[in-house]
């Protein structure tokens, strides 16, 4: 894929006719609040007065990352491997999620240490693990871009698939570690400021996520100052994260919403955008996740999250949990009555 590649602009003759339309509804002006910019928004990316959710996407990218060794997460790194026949068997929490929300749900191992392929899970695996950052960069170059090209590819086959909406998810023990080693090096932070509990590290634990952190950035070159985007990724990135950004600027060049997940996907997004501007108007932000360093990346991103319910799962759950709320917003929008057809005073 070419990064670089303009996004679709958005459709602004759509979004004035929803506009209009919410003007006229039986409520007060801007009474359901962000449920109507969300409405509007959905019209622009979609090209139509009346959006709507009817075929949700959901693709999962799962990764290993040579920084586990370092003893940064409260889980075993068998844990990504092991996850990955939960999401396909069903018995993950995104599985349930995407069920609901009758979403397709497809899995794609970008680069675990999985010894064999999983039955059903997609694979286009960079390497088997990225590289420990603390001593050499987690990839090259050209697993960096087969890694964007994984994000393409699924954005391609969501498109084939008729999606309206496009969720990535991920899942790789250790990734808040790299998610927060990429984000401190794009905005030019310490890891003290983006450094968390991910799946339950304990304060002491935390403390050593950002010192070793920063001592990644300096090793790289890339403490104090924000860098450049790809050489952050090569540098202490990873390969869902990769894919992810990847699959977020295939769906702006090609024009499909994307409902962006917690702490590790709002990192990739933030790595999106920094690589291509024009992808952020492609994006809603599905909700605030617990991991302490989500809210400044959101804030970097100018990024408001749809829903605060103390989640901190990752795999899409929170993005999944939003999907019904969007689809709320659709039907309020084309169902409600004009204050005309409903013989309504407009004040
Ligand atoms: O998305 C989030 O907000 C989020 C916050 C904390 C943890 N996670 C998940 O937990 C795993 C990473 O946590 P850790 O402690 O191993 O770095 C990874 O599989 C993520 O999907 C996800
Ligand atoms: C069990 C488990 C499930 C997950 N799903 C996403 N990240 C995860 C991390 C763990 C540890």
């Amino acid at each position: 894929m070419n990064p670089l590649a303009a996004a679709k602009p958005l459709d602004e003759a759509a979004r004035a006719a929803a506009l209009a339309r919410q003007a006229q509804l039986t409520k007060p002006p801007g009474s359901l609040g962000r449920l109507e910019a969300l409405a509007t928004t959905l019209a622009a990316m979609q090209g139509r007065a009346l959006p709507r959710i009817q075929q949700p996407w959901i693709s999962i990218f799962a990764a290993d990352h040579g920084v586990a060794e370092e003893g940064v997460s409260a889980f075993p790194q068998a844990v990504t491997q092991q996850m990955l026949a939960n999401f396909v068997g069903g018995g993950a929490a995104i599985s349930v999620l995407a069920r609901e929300a009758g979403a397709t749900l497809e899995v794609i191992d970008v680069g675990t240490l999985a010894p064999s392929p999983v039955a059903g899970v997609i694979q286009a695996q960079v390497a088997c693990c990225t590289a420990n950052f603390c001593r050499q960069p987690a990839m090259s170059a050209t697993q960096a871009h087969a890694a964007l090209d994984a994000g393409a590819a699924a954005c391609a086959r969501a498109q084939a698939g008729g999606a309206d909406l496009f969720i990535g998810g991920e899942m790789g023990i250790a990734n808040t570690t790299t998610a927060a080693a990429l984000a401190c090096a794009l905005l030019g932070l310490p890891g003290a400021a983006l450094a968390g509990a991910g799946t339950g590290v304990d304060s002491a634990g935390v403390a050593r996520k950002a010192a070793l952190i920063d001592r990644a950035l300096a090793l790289h070159g890339l403490a104090a100052a924000p860098s450049d985007p790809l050489q952050a990724l090569c540098a202490v990135g990873g390969f869902e994260i990769g894919a992810l950004a990847g699959a977020y600027l295939a769906a702006a060049q090609a024009g499909v919403p994307v409902l962006v997940d917690g702490f590790i996907c709002s990192a990739a997004a933030l790595l999106a955008v920094r690589l291509n501007p024009g992808a952020r108007d492609w994006m809603l932000f599905a909700h605030a996740s617990a991991e302490s360093g989500h809210a400044a990346i959101l804030r970097a991103l100018d990024a408001q999250p749809l829903l605060a319910l103390d989640m901190r799962l990752g795999e899409a759950s929170g993005a999944a949990a939003a999907i019904p709320l969007l689809r709320l917003a659709c039907a309020l929008h084309a169902g409600m009555a004009t204050f005309a057809e409903a013989g309504v005073a407009n004040g």
